[in-house]
């Protein structure tokens, strides 16, 4: 379902960030990419959800085409692909309810379902008593589940996160792990960029270790293989 073949990306300032990238991901797997600073990870997971586009190479997407795709055509891949941030990323003077509803309402998903939607996916990441916070009111922890809550109510075939526990302290990022492995339980593809070597070594799924632009490492069940 995720396919990339061939895949180099150099940034308009000269960088090169991706040096021949080549993954075939399938539906429901589990997939850590790790690797140092500056590896190439937050690219390359970025080109999954085409927030940047490949210099070279071809990136299918559960079979589109993300080089070739025309433009108006992107908010449809996107409606494929729910994406986690490090930083939540919640829109701070909207409750809870509507941060998750509003990601309903941009795909103009009927009204009368919109409320069921959002409080059955409260409930799976267990915040439905804090429907009516602000972000400001909840804990790190809290607001991370919130963003995962945005990320999976349109049912999304695949998760991308970027480092989504980097602003967690470690007992609340067990806390979000497990809900990422609730969600890959119901059969969604989860991809997640982390430097969280307990987390990697911990919950053993298949590692991409990427150093220099480069896949230098695939193994299921792999090892996070860093010093921290
Ligand atoms: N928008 C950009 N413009 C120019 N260069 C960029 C841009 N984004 C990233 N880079 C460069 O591309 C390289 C890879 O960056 P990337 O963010 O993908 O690494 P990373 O593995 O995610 O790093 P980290 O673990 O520190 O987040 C780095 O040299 C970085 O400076």
């Amino acid at each position: 379902m995720i396919n990339m073949k061939d895949v180099y990306k150099t940034y308009s300032n000269g960088v090169t960030a991706l040096n021949g990238i080549n993954i075939d991901i399938d539906q429901g797997e589990f997939v850590y990419i790790v690797g140092p600073s500056g590896a190439g990870k937050s690219t390359l997971v970025k080109l999954m959800y085409r927030e940047v586009k490949p210099s070279d190479g071809t990136i299918i997407i559960n079979g589109t085409d993300v080089k070739t795709i025309k433009e108006r055509k992107v908010p449809f891949l996107r409606r494929q692909i729910g994406v986690v941030f490090q930083d939540f990323k919640l829109l701070p003077k909207l409750s809870v309810y509507e941060n998750i509803a509003f990601a309903l309402e941009v795909i103009e998903e009927q009204p009368r379902n919109i409320r069921k939607r959002v409080m059955d996916v409260l409930e799976l990441v267990g915040l439905k008593n804090k429907a009516r916070f602000i972000p400001d009111e909840l804990s790190g922890g809290e607001q991370q589940r919130v963003s995962i809550a945005r990320a999976i109510v349109n049912h999304p075939k695949i998760v991308i996160a970027d480092e989504p526990t980097g602003n967690l302290d470690p007992e609340t990022s067990w806390g979000i792990m497990r809900t990422f492995e609730e969600v890959n339980a119901r059969g969604t593809t989860v991809i997640m960029a982390t430097h969280s070597k307990e987390i990697v070594n911990t919950i053993k799924k298949r590692v991409i270790a990427v150093e220099d632009g480069l896949i230098v490492r695939d193994e299921q069940r792999g090892e996070y293989g860093y010093e921290v």
